[in-house]
């Protein structure tokens, strides 16, 4: 779990809920740069996602801790990433699972009553290597 450092991310929203959660899974980035990344191989991957919003849902919840580790845990849990949809015209990079975990979870979010926003996901492939995701300001509204 990553019980370290978070980097924050600035907003004027009354509430914000931040969960960790971790998965397994296989990739490998079919590319010349890529090096050894290019062979077949697994991560633990542990995440933080931090969500926003100034209303609450009728549980008191902004969102339902539970909901967003099964959103994301059930998808990829014990997976090979490139086999997944959204991963058949780019690479499970860092940094694009990072971008679909945003775009899923907004997704879910936009389907709830009280409206939070995603405003960070962060994914750490490797003890040494872990990315950062916000939305762009268009992403945001
Ligand atoms: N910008 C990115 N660079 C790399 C990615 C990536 O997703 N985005 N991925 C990889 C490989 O998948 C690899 O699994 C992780 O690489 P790395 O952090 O270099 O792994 P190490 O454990 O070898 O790191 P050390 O700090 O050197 O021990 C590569 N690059
Ligand atoms: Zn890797």
């Amino acid at each position: 779990m990553m019980q370290q450092f978070y980097p924050s991310v600035a907003h004027a929203f009354r509430f914000e809920l931040n969960k960790d959660m971790h998965f397994s899974a296989a990739h490998y980035i079919p590319a010349e740069q890529a090096g050894q990344c290019a062979r077949m191989h697994g991560h633990t991957y542990t995440l933080n996602i931090t969500i926003g919003g100034n209303e609450l849902n009728a549980t008191g919840f902004l969102i339902d801790f539970k909901e967003l580790k099964n959103l994301i845990h059930r998808r990829y849990d014990h997976t090979v990433l490139n086999d997944h949809a959204e991963f058949t015209e780019t690479f499970p990079t860092t940094e694009q699972l990072a971008e679909q975990i945003f775009l899923m979870t907004q997704k879910m979010l936009d389907g709830t009553d009280n409206q939070p926003r995603c405003l960070q996901v962060i994914v750490r492939e490797t003890p040494t290597s872990y990315v950062v995701y916000r939305p762009s300001k268009e992403e945001s509204l």
